[in-house]
This record gives C-alpha cells, structure tokens and sequence, in this order.
C-alpha cells in the first residue's frame, strides 16, 4: 500500500464562495502549466468559480516570495481579497549551487510570508533532480507513474482557505 502523500481526501471543502490566487514562475514552463492546470481543475472541482480564480505570473521561483506578497496587496487594494494562494515555481538542479540556494531560501520566505500576509500560502514549489522528476510529479511523464502535484495544491488551498482563511 502507498504510504507517501496525500491520500485520499477525508472530507470535501465547499469552494463556492472562495476567490483563490495561482501565482506562478515561467521557468520549465511545460511543467508549471501542468500544475497550474491540475491546481484550477481541482479546485473548480470542489466549487471554486473559474472567474475566482486568478492567475498572476513572474519571472521564475526566485521572484514568487516577493510577487505573491504584492500579488494578494494588490487583490485586497482592489477590493478582491483573496481567500488563499498558491506560488507554483520549479527548480531544476543544474550543475551550480543556484538550485540549492534559490530552494531553500524560497521555500523559507514562501512559509514566513504566511504571518506576514495572514494568509494561507500553498507550497507549490518542485525542487527536482532531474527534469524526469518534475515530469511525473505534474503527471506529464511517459509512464504517468505520479498524480499531478497541481491537483493536491488545490485542494489544500481550498481546505486552508475554508478552515483558516482571512
Ligand atoms: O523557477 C526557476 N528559476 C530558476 N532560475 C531563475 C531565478 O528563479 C530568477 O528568476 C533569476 O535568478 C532572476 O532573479 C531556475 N534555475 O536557475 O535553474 C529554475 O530551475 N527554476
């Protein structure tokens, strides 16, 4: 029996009166619109309305802390408060200590936005060996040997937003 990951969801979040943020980087672009896809498609599965769903984009992972903070400053200005948000970025080690760096120091402003921004911040980033990694983690691999990543962001997304949202 799988023991890794989510599992089966205990319970479904009614979405229908949440307005959810996907901010996203543009680097490894065919796997990032594979998880953004899987995130919207999960998501409007539980309710969330398409037009509540609302997709920003910046340059790559290393931007996504500071994007998605002016990202949900921006919605709320704007009287569109957003419920939740979901950074998705991936990184892709190459032969420099880059990925390492932009890694760890992503995924520790992306958890300490949260306090900041009263929000709850989805962890969308992938930090991947191998381009076979982020492949199957976005169910996009030849053998689709994993479920889409996306798809589990969503749903916690929505579950945060319902439970602990603003
Ligand atoms: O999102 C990514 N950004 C990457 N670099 C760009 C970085 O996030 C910034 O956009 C750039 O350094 C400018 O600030 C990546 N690599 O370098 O390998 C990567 O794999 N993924």
């Amino acid at each position: 029996m799988a023991v890794k990951g989510l599992g089966k969801i205990d319970q479904q979040y009614d979405g229908s009166k949440l307005r959810i943020g996907i901010i996203h980087a543009r680097w490894n672009r065919s796997v990032i619109d594979a998880l953004v896809n899987g995130a919207i498609e999960r998501m409007k599965s539980l309710g969330v309305k398409e037009e509540n769903i609302i997709v920003e984009t910046v340059p790559g992972s290393y931007e996504l802390p500071y994007g998605t903070k002016r990202f949900v400053e921006k919605q709320k200005k704007e009287g569109k408060p957003l419920d939740a948000v979901i950074p998705i970025g991936v990184l892709i080690k190459g032969s420099t200590m880059h990925f390492e760096y932009i890694s760890d120091s992503v995924t520790h402003a992306l958890m300490n936005l949260q306090d900041k921004i009263h929000l709850p911040v989805i962890f969308g980033l992938l930090t991947c060996m191998t381009e076979e990694q982020a492949l199957a983690r976005a169910g996009i691999d030849e053998h689709h040997t994993m479920h889409n990543h996306g798809e589990d962001w969503g749903a916690c997304a929505v579950e945060m937003a319902v439970k602990f949202g603003p």
